[in-house]
């Protein structure tokens, strides 16, 4: 098999003891591979962000919540925050005891907050009115409470979730009312929690963000945790060498803040932080099939089975992945040329890359879109009754396990009342 364009997966002995074609003959196309020893690393590398002592990691498994990369993160020492009643059941599933867990819930049902409260799963709510439902549900009970103290940042604008034009977190300027409801429910205010968005490649304003809940923080007595949220961001245009995001002077500037807001509130709480996509992002590549090659009128188009069912990234923020092309025939690639790459799903928005210059494609080619663990298969659908992907783990030794398998043609009826 040659790497006919770009070595990024190469230089990391990315597939182990395979090639991509050989995973693509055994489970399918397309395919999402993960490499364990990556995963491994980006936990690692979060855990010791900072030398604070009671830090915790919580993995948002929004990112990837496949049941072995869950029961790795565990391994390793990580927590985990969750979405929904969905969430919190794997993450029991894979071990995790209710008190890793913290439910960031956003408008929930009264039978939703009591599924995570019978489970003695830390609940944080971010309204007036879910917390009064708390209060309803569970008088004299513990709670946490998101606010939005208005900084937001993100790659894209729907995924920003600080500042003022976003549904989420509770107005510092209720502080009040919040105070009033707790003391209404007898409530014990035991965390707050913010996230600014999705995907930021220098500190600042995470620093900011950070600065603000601090501050707001010292409107409570005797908290016990204060979680900053998540968002740190990984190159996705490793092609043209995009720099890391530098985690070490963020570390050192939030060990400053962190050390000495402590001694001001006279307590060493713990702080959390929840990052989904640095964690799961690089370890995930996901694989397809080459199937046809057409101009239409100016344009070279590359059809793939890379529809945005299984990849919904591009067409939903218009993200940019990298992508490389494995070759198993003598075919040369002399020239570059734009070409616009998409998928086999019935809409014209279907499109994995735009105008990408690469080598000549040839029907059977197969491409690899990079750094696809984190937000890929969790957002795949089965729309046009597609299959859903297989998911293989590339372990630590090299070889490959399947972790999660292909849908089936019975998957696609199995809810229907017929
Ligand atoms: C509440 C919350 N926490 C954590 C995350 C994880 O974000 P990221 O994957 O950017 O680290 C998200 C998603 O943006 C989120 O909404
Ligand atoms: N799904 C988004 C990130 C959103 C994170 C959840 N709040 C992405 O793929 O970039």
């Amino acid at each position: 098999m040659q790497y006919v364009y770009s070595n990024v997966t190469q230089s990391l002995n990315f597939f182990g003891n395979s090639d991509p074609f050989e995973l693509i003959e055994e489970y399918g196309s397309p395919l999402y591979v993960y490499n364990e020893r990556i995963f491994r690393e980006r936990c690692r590398e979060m855990k010791n962000l900072v030398s604070y002592p009671n830090f915790s990691v919580n993995y948002s498994v929004k990112a990837n919540s496949n049941l072995q990369l869950l029961k790795i993160a565990l391994e390793e020492g990580l927590n985990v925050d969750a979405m929904s009643p969905g969430e919190i059941f794997l993450e029991l599933q894979a071990g995790f005891k209710p008190e890793q867990i913290l439910f960031i819930s956003n408008n929930v049902s009264a039978d939703e907050m009591k599924f995570a409260i019978d489970r003695k799963i830390t609940v944080s709510v971010d309204s007036l009115s879910q917390l009064e439902l708390f209060g309803k549900i569970n008088p004299g009970g513990s709670v946490a409470i998101r606010f939005n103290p208005g900084v937001g940042a993100g790659h894209h604008k729907k995924v920003i979730t600080g500042g003022k034009e976003t549904k989420f977190g509770v107005d510092p300027n209720f502080i009040p009312q919040v105070k009033e409801i707790l003391k209404k429910y007898n409530l014990k205010l035991v965390g707050i929690n913010q996230h600014i968005g999705s995907l930021f490649m220098e500190g600042s304003a995470y620093i900011q963000g950070i600065k603000s809940i601090l501050s707001l923080a010292e409107n409570f007595e005797d908290l016990e945790f204060v979680d900053l949220g998540g968002g740190f961001g990984i190159p996705y245009h490793k092609q043209e060498n995009e720099a890391r995001l530098d985690l070490s002077s963020l570390g050192k500037e939030l060990d400053s803040i962190l050390n000495e807001w402590v001694k001001s509130y006279g307590k060493n709480i713990t702080f959390k932080i929840e990052p989904g996509r640095y964690i799961s992002a690089e370890c995930g590549v996901l694989l397809g099939t080459v199937h046809a090659i057409k101009i239409n009128y100016d344009n070279k188009y590359v059809g793939t089975d890379l529809g945005f069912n299984v990849l919904q990234r591009p067409i939903m923020y218009d993200s940019h992945h990298d992508i490389e092309i494995y070759r198993n025939s003598d075919l040369p690639s002399t020239k570059k040329e734009p070409v616009i790459i998409v998928g086999n799903i019935c809409e014209s928005g279907d499109i994995i890359a735009k105008n990408r210059l690469l080598p000549e494609i040839f029907e059977g080619d197969l491409l690899g879109v990079l750094d696809a663990g984190a937000y890929g298969h969790v957002m795949s659908s089965n729309y046009n009754n597609r299959l859903r992907p297989a998911e293989v783990l590339i372990k630590e030794n090299g070889d490959h396990i399947l972790i999660r398998r292909r849908d089936t043609l019975e998957d696609l009826i199995r809810c229907y009342n017929v």
